[in-house]
């Protein structure tokens, strides 16, 4: 699903990431770890084409990520942004936002798919009639990422998808999301019970970057 080779990219002078390789396998569940600083958030922005990197290559979905594929590799790409949208009215605005752009109005879940993925993810359907004032910060987390699930796109990328959870709330999580061997799941993450759970670790901390099996 992506191929990363030699990927150096830096900004002016400092180089975040040097010399990184890896490669992730359909199903794959890779953590991303590492200090503060040390270019997770850089990664996954040029994985989706927002930084351009000094040199290296990179293929997604078998196309170079080269400015003729980049629509065609965002298009397959449903990204779980740490900081969610708070200017949206209420849960069920934060669910069906991404549904409202043209591309992806044909997807636009129904109440069947909506009740499935929210029992999976250990979410009360009556959460949707309420202003985003008055649930939680870790059932917005969910129910921005049943966003990106039911965009049914076959990779995910996600940004600390276990920061405002409880232990019960992340172990529902985990198990649905590991637990699709169609997903592929790239995430950032300090979570030392996620990081158990993924298929593959890459460690940025280390000046040398590390690829870990967990
Ligand atoms: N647009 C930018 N211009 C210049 N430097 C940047 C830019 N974005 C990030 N950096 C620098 O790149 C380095 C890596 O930042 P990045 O946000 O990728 O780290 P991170 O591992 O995601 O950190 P955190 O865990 O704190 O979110 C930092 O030193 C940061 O200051």
């Amino acid at each position: 699903m992506i191929q990363v080779k030699n990927l150096v990219v830096g900004f002016e002078k400092d180089i975040v990431l040097n010399n990184l390789s890896f490669e992730v396998e359909k199903g794959a569940k890779v953590a991303i770890k590492g200090l503060s600083g040390s270019g997770k958030s850089t990664l996954l922005k040029t994985l989706m084409g927002f930084i351009i990197p000094q040199s290296g290559e990179i293929k997604i979905l078998g196309k170079p990520l080269h400015k003729n594929h980049i629509l065609y590799i965002r298009s397959n790409i449903a990204w779980l942004p740490q900081e969610l949208n708070l200017s949206l009215n209420n849960a069920r605005d934060l669910l069906i936002m991404p549904f409202s752009f043209a591309r992806n109005k044909a997807l636009t879940p129904d109440e069947k798919d909506i009740e499935s993925i929210f029992f999976d993810l250990g979410l009360e359907c009556n959460l949707l009639n309420k202003s985003l004032h008055e649930i939680s910060g870790g059932q917005k987390q969910r129910i921005a990422l049943a966003s990106c699930v039911l965009l049914k796109r076959p990779l995910l990328f996600l940004d600390e998808p276990t920061s405002a959870l409880d232990a019960i709330s992340k172990h529902k999580v985990i198990s649905y999301l590991f637990g699709n061997p169609e997903l592929t799941i790239l995430s950032l993450s300090h979570d030392e019970d996620w990081i158990r759970h993924s298929s593959l670790v890459i460690d940025l901390s280390s000046s040398e970057t590390r690829v870990n099996q967990p």
